[in-house]
This record gives C-alpha cells, structure tokens and sequence, in this order.
C-alpha cells in the first residue's frame, strides 16, 4: 500500500498537531518516533508523520536525519512529503528551516518550494510575507522571548532568505486568493527567476485549500499544520486517500496512574500551570539545584511518589522570561536547557517505573526528551484536546500508554485538566 502523503516533523509535538490535523481531514494517520522499524503495519495507513528532534540541534546532523526520513517515506510510495514546521517559525539565521528545506528539494528535484507557517486555526496567519500571532507581528508576540530561538523578525522572506541557499520570494494574497492555478503560475515565474522557496501568504483555511492544491503538483512543501489541512483536503478531493467516517478514536482505557510535565515557558504554559494549581499538586524543579546534580531529581520523584497515587500531579521546570534570561546568563542557554529537558525526561521514567501510564507533556523540546528516554516508537491518534494537541496512543509495544504532547503555546488555561480528562 502507497501513502498517499508523507511528513519529516522538526519535533515531536509538532508531528502530533499535524498527526492530528491530517486526521481531522481525512487521511487515516500514523506517527512515528524517527525512522519507524520495518515491521510497522501501514495497512489501510494515508499518511505517516516521522517526528524527529532537529529543531534545534546542529544543521548538518538535522539535515542527514531529514534526508533519512525522506527516502524511507518515498520509499513508501509517499509522492509528496510535506517538512512540517513550527507555525512560529522557530529557527535562527543557522537553521535549521532553511538547510533542511534546501535539501529536501534538492532530492525531490523541484525547484522550487511553497512555504507557509499559516495555521489559523491557532491565530497563526501571513500576510506580505510577515507572520502575525494573533493580532501582533511575530517579532511583538512572546515568541522574541523563546528560550532557545528568540523570533525578533516577522518578516519571513528576510528570515528564510537568511538560513537559505537560494534567494527567497513571495506569493502575495492578491495571488492565493485567484486560486490554485494563479499560486502555481507565480511559483514557476519565481523558479524561473532562480528563487528557490517562496513564502505564501493565508489568512483563512480556504486560502490553505488553495495553497494545498498548488502545493500537491510538487513533491515538497514546507509548512505548519495548515497547510498540512490544505494538503489533506486536496488528496481527499482528489480521490487519493478515502475520508474514512468514523471519528479518530483511541481505543479502550489504559487506566494506570496520571501525570503532567511542563518545560515550556511560553505564557501559556505559563497560564496552564498556575491554573493546575486549583486542582491537583504542582512542583517546581529548582533549575540552579537541577544543574547541580541527581538530588532535585530524586526529591521530585520522593514528592510524586507521595501523591500520584491518589490523583494526577505536575512537575514543572518552566519560569518567566525575566528569570530564564538570568539563568542562561549565569550558566549558558543549552546547558540550561538541556539539563532541564534531561530532568524532566528522567522524572517521566521514574514516574512509569511508579505505575504512571497516562503522561501529559508541554513543550516541543522537553517532549522529544520525554518520548526518547520512555523509548516509545509510534502512536495512533486519538481525540482532540485543543487546536493542534491529540490523545496519543502508543502502538506495538505492549501495554498501551496514553500521552499528550503540547506545543508550548497552545490550549487554553484549563488544559491540563481538560487532557486528563480525555485520557481515561
Ligand atoms: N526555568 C527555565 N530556565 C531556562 N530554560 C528553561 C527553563 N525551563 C525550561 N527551560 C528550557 O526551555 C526550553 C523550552 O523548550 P520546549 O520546546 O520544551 O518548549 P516550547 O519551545 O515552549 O514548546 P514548542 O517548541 O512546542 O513551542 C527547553 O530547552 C527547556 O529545558
Ligand atoms: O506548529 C506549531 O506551532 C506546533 O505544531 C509546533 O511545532 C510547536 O512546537
């Protein structure tokens, strides 16, 4: 059986929100954890989302993994594979958006990609080129505060044109919304010219329906989870994958003891913390006592211990921005950053040793340190709990694990609870 589409994911709750969007429209889908074992049953499968960790790791380790993860999905009859970023275009002028992308076309042998971060859905649009979260350009949204890629540029012409081989051009909204054949007249004159990708503007899903449709006559795209609708909704118009009607669902309880990890110190996270004090214990990791050594660990762990078995509990490492600038200028940025993900994912094994099989995680980075430490490999989907985050279901390894993995700044106050709720 062919894929009808294939996704590289940059990280793992990324490849969760487009797992769960290419589910809501249409497309029967699976996500792995990395380059999936043979072995993995694809049958009656449209789409397989590879997540893997290379948002912020070196450019040339992300792009050999990018490539990997490509071939083994085109391998798999995938005509079409879509880099799934972040629809805050989390990068920095290094990378890693630009290199992977100029690669990934580099053996589809297109000249060209179409490029958006669009997902309105969250408040994500673009319009001219500039990215707007909400009612505010990118570089005035608490995404310049980001622990690890600071977005302080929404122009996202000058800011892929930065990280970029190839110069980079634009498919304004006078064009996306003359419809899909007037979106891929602008990108073969952009190829013409010598450009290599091209930012394109969305602002509603329809201009996504569009901009999926021109995207599907290439065999690379790069976007977040709106064009990943777009492209669903095009394979399903088209009679490529079969909208099946029955809504996701994730199968019988797991039961098991429940809990929440936050690393993410987007204000949302932020928010969801303080609102998860009404209703169930939150600790917060020491991060100066963490990055001294096991002793904050152990401690959280002791405190869990005390607690889970009575209801959920949170651990969090998240701080306010103020904070983790001094931090990161006492210690160093990915020292800091990398000790508390290390933390966190430990805390995540010591709470499974302890009988926790339903695991709610907040923050992109800290969730591939999660999911690689518990060495899960792949998930089925399961409901939504908020725009862009479904119940996970661990596939073919054993006893079934329910987890949540939240890209920083989505759900609303409640979501914690909400989560637990839907993980029965
Ligand atoms: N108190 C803190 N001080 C400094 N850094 C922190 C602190 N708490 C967490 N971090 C680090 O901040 C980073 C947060 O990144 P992560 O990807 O987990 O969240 P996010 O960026 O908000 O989520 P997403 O990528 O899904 O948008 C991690 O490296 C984490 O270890
Ligand atoms: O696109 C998004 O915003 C999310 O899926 C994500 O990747 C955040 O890390």
């Amino acid at each position: 059986m062919s894929l009808a589409l294939g996704s590289v994911a940059d990280d793992y709750t990324g490849a969760s929100d487009l797992a769960n969007t290419l589910t809501k429209g249409g497309l029967r889908t699976v996500q792995t954890i990395g380059i999936p074992a043979d072995d993995l049953d694809l049958a009656g499968i449209d789409a397989v989302v590879v997540a893997l960790k290379t948002r912020s790791i070196p450019v040339g380790e992300a792009v050999s993994r990018s490539r990997a993860a490509e071939a083994w999905l085109r391998g798999r009859g995938a005509a079409h594979v879509l880099f799934k970023i972040c629809s805050t275009f989390d990068s920095t002028d290094a990378g890693n958006i630009g290199p992977v992308m100029d690669a990934l076309r580099g053996e589809a042998g297109e000249a060209i990609a179409l490029v958006t971060p669009a997902f309105p859905e969250t408040g994500r649009t673009v319009y001219q080129g500039n990215l707007f979260v909400g009612a505010v350009p990118l570089n005035e949204s608490p995404l310049k505060d980001h622990p690890l890629n600071p977005m302080r540029d929404a122009n996202l012409v000058r800011v892929l044109a930065r990280q970029s081989a190839s110069p980079v051009g634009l498919v304004d909204f006078a064009t996306v919304v003359r419809g899909h054949e007037a979106v891929a007249k602008r990108l073969d004159a952009l190829a013409a010219e010598g450009v290599g990708a091209a930012i394109a503007d969305a602002v509603t899903e329809a201009d996504l329906e569009t901009l999926g449709r021109a995207a599907l006559a290439h065999r690379v795209s790069v976007g977040a989870s709106g064009l990943g609708l777009g492209l669903a909704r095009a394979l399903v118009a088209a009679g490529r994958a079969c909208a099946p009607d029955s809504a996701a669902d994730v199968g019988a309880p797991v039961g098991g003891l429940a809990a929440c990890l936050a690393g993410s110190c987007s204000q949302a996270t932020l928010g969801q913390i303080a609102a998860a004090e009404a209703v169930m214990p939150v600790r917060r990791l020491d991060p100066e006592r963490v990055l001294a050594g096991d002793a904050e660990i152990e401690a959280a762990l002791a405190w869990a211990g005390e607690r889970v078995g009575t209801g959920p509990i949170l651990i969090a490492s998240s701080a306010e921005p103020e904070t983790v600038r001094t931090l990161q200028a006492r210690y160093g940025g990915d020292r800091v950053g990398h000790a508390l993900e290390d933390a966190l994912a430990r805390i995540a094994e010591g709470l499974n040793a302890r009988g926790v099989r339903r695991l709610v995680v907040a923050g992109g980075e800290t969730s591939g340190a999660v999911v690689d430490r518990l060495g899960l490999r792949a998930f089925q989907l399961g409901p939504e709990i908020a725009a862009g985050v479904p119940v996970l279901r661990t596939l073919g390894q054993g006893d079934p694990m329910l987890l949540a993995l939240k890209s920083g700044n989505f759900g609303g106050r409640d979501f914690f609870a909400r989560a637990l709720d839907l993980m029965l």
